[in-house]
């Protein structure tokens, strides 16, 4: 359910592993190019997919007779995308959310929209995490990824339904861990993109990742994650592709910024893709503020995309704090 990169890359995925797919694509245009050309142009130019996969407009037709529902819209409209498809859910179905992401209006985690807009038991509600820039997985490059469902057997039936040559999917019934950590790794990678703008090397996207993998940790166990969650594919994988990748739009979105452009500038880069840290970096913090977990990184993200700082002043800013012994616990900033 979305046709954006990511959801026609994982339609490629789970046709390659040998399902029946059906994609929902807002716009019928899109629709009829997947249908006739076997490509997403809008937002997956040049890679070519399976003719198995059947471009569909209408909600309920994409919605009939499936055991397993991909929900991979924009964070920020899944809640309302859920309303519309709520009275076609098949009853028994899995939902698997791929949305990295926290609802900025309620500060709830994609499982937790799911679950509240639907009713569905949590043993029903899945998520999909990892290090999965969408262009090399549509490639067929060799990636991992992590399944969670509070419910192993369940995880395990998903597990099974993704897995093929190039793409290896492990399963974790830490749920809360893996979403935490794709939401909080958009931000670092914000953050990332902003030092590698302003020209900044090596040392400084290394401090950065690492210095954001403890915020991170410290939100996680705050929230109940196992935080070795966090030190696997869905965390420090995550981490790392997304922070290092030309292709990832987080990072993108910050080297424009710290090469000078205004918000709106890298907005209007953007192609209409997402760029899912720029909204939840105020819903990480708002949820690490209420649990009263200390996110200079995400704080100073936040600081610039909402509220006017510029990056350099951002840097000075996180530079000019006290100093710190390094420790990873919940209770060290
Ligand atoms: N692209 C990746 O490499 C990648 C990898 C892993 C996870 N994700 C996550 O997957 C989610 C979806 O991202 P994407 O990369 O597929 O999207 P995208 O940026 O490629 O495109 C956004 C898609 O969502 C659609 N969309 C936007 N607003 C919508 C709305 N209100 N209702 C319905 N559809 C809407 C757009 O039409 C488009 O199809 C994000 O949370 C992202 O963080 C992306
Ligand atoms: O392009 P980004 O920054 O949205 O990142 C894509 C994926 O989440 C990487 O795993």
């Amino acid at each position: 359910m979305g046709a954006g990169s990511w959801g026609t890359a994982v339609a490629k995925v789970l046709a390659d592993a040998g399902n029946d797919v059906k994609i929902w694509a807002r716009r019928s245009e899109l629709v009829d190019q997947i249908n006739t050309h076997h490509e997403n142009r809008d937002y997956l130019a040049g890679y070519p997919l399976p003719d198995t996969i059947r471009g569909v407009a209408a909600v309920e037709e994409a919605l009939s007779d499936v055991d397993l529902v991909v929900c991979a819209v924009p964070s920020q409209s899944l809640r309302g995308n859920l309303e519309q498809w709520r009275e076609h859910l098949p009853a028994d179905a899995v939902l698997l959310s791929l949305a990295k992401g926290v609802e900025i209006s309620s500060g709830k985690r994609m499982s937790e929209v799911i679950a509240e807009v639907t009713e569905f038991p949590a043993r029903q509600i899945a998520v999909l995490s990892g290090p999965n820039l969408a262009k090399e997985v549509a490639q067929g490059q060799p990636a991992a990824t992590v399944i969670a469902c509070v419910d192993e057997d369940q995880a395990k039936r998903v597990q099974e339904a993704f897995a093929t040559g190039y793409f290896r999917p492990y399963t974790n019934v830490d749920v809360v861990g893996c979403e935490i950590g794709g939401a909080a790794k958009n931000v670092i990678a914000l953050a990332c993109g902003m030092a590698s703008g302003l020209g900044f090397g090596e040392n400084t996207l290394a401090t950065i990742i690492t210095r954001g993998l403890a915020e991170t940790i410290r939100l996680g166990a705050s929230l109940g994650a196992d935080i070795t969650t966090l030190a696997g594919l869905a965390g420090i994988g995550d981490l790392v592709a997304t922070c290092s990748s030309p292709l990832s739009r987080n990072r993108t979105f910050g080297a424009r910024l710290g090469e000078g452009a205004t918000l709106e500038e890298a907005q209007a880069a953007t192609n209409g893709q997402v760029a899912e840290g720029v909204k939840s970096c105020a819903s990480v913090l708002a949820l690490a503020r209420e649990n009263g977990v200390d996110m200079p990184l995400t704080e100073a993200v936040n600081r610039v995309c909402h509220e006017g700082m510029s990056v350099p002043d951002m840097v000075a800013s996180l530079l000019g704090r006290s100093t710190k012994p390094e420790v990873y616990g919940a209770a060290a900033p």
